[in-house]
């Protein structure tokens, strides 16, 4: 049995962290066998080049190129053997970030990411992805309360708004595999519009 692949999107400060935890307890509550993971990162190189490109300077096709490398590790190392083996796999962030970040961000070719992503995945995709929807001017000010920005939070608002364009972009092309939460509000508020959500797919 081939197990559920989960992953969550969104722009920094759209509160996919805070809620990926509690999606986890929902299903391990229902008898799931939970993988809690994050990209970049997920395996101790993926984790070494995550460091990399949260603080260097690099050009966009370095950047999109250690991203699939990382993600390449991740695949092979821990989502794929957690899938073949039924568990159900929760990831902060995957190549829907990528089109948003490096794609509709920083202006990469798409057309270069999709070829990666076809060598990188051959053909794997997540299951379920869920997209907290923030405007920029929140996400920036419950990031300003938080935490100390890596280079991508630096980026002035308009990268932002970029970036949730991609995102649209992405869902528009594949709205099956898209559930998208209005992430803004209580934390509480989320938390039901969420719940709610995955009730409606039988989580
Ligand atoms: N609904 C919310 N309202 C206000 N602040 C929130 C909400 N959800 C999350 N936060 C806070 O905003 C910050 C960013 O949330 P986080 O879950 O880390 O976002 P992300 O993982 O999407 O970057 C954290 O300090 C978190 O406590
Ligand atoms: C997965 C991925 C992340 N990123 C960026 C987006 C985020 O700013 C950063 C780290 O993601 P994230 O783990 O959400 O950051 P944090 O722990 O600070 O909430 O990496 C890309 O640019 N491309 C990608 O493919």
């Amino acid at each position: 049995m081939s197990g559920l692949f989960i992953t969550f999107e969104g722009i920094d400060g759209a509160g996919k962290s805070t809620h990926l935890a509690s999606v986890a307890d929902r299903l391990r509550r229902a008898g799931r066998d939970v993988v809690q993971t994050r990209e970049p990162g997920g395996t101790a190189l993926a984790e070494s080049l995550r460091e990399l490109l949260l603080q260097r300077p690099m050009d966009p096709l370095t950047e999109a190129l250690l991203v699939f490398a990382a993600r390449r590790d991740h695949l092979r190392e821990v989502i794929v053997p957690a899938l073949q083996s039924g568990r159900t796999v929760l990831c902060d962030r995957f190549t829907d970030a990528t089109f948003a970040y490096q794609g509709a961000g920083r202006g990469f070719d798409l057309g270069v990411l999709a070829q990666l992503e076809r060598w990188v995945q051959e053909g794997r995709q997540p299951d379920l992805t869920v997209w907290f929807r923030v405007p920029p001017e929140v996400a920036a000010r419950r990031l300003a309360e938080a935490r100390a920005p890596d280079r991508f939070e630096q980026q002035p608002l308009e990268f932002f708004q970029r970036v949730d364009a991609g995102y649209a972009r992405r869902a528009e092309a594949d709205p099956g595999r898209f559930v998208i939460i209005d992430g803004q509000g209580e934390r509480e508020e989320v938390a039901a519009r969420l719940a709610e959500a995955l009730e409606a797919r039988g989580l």
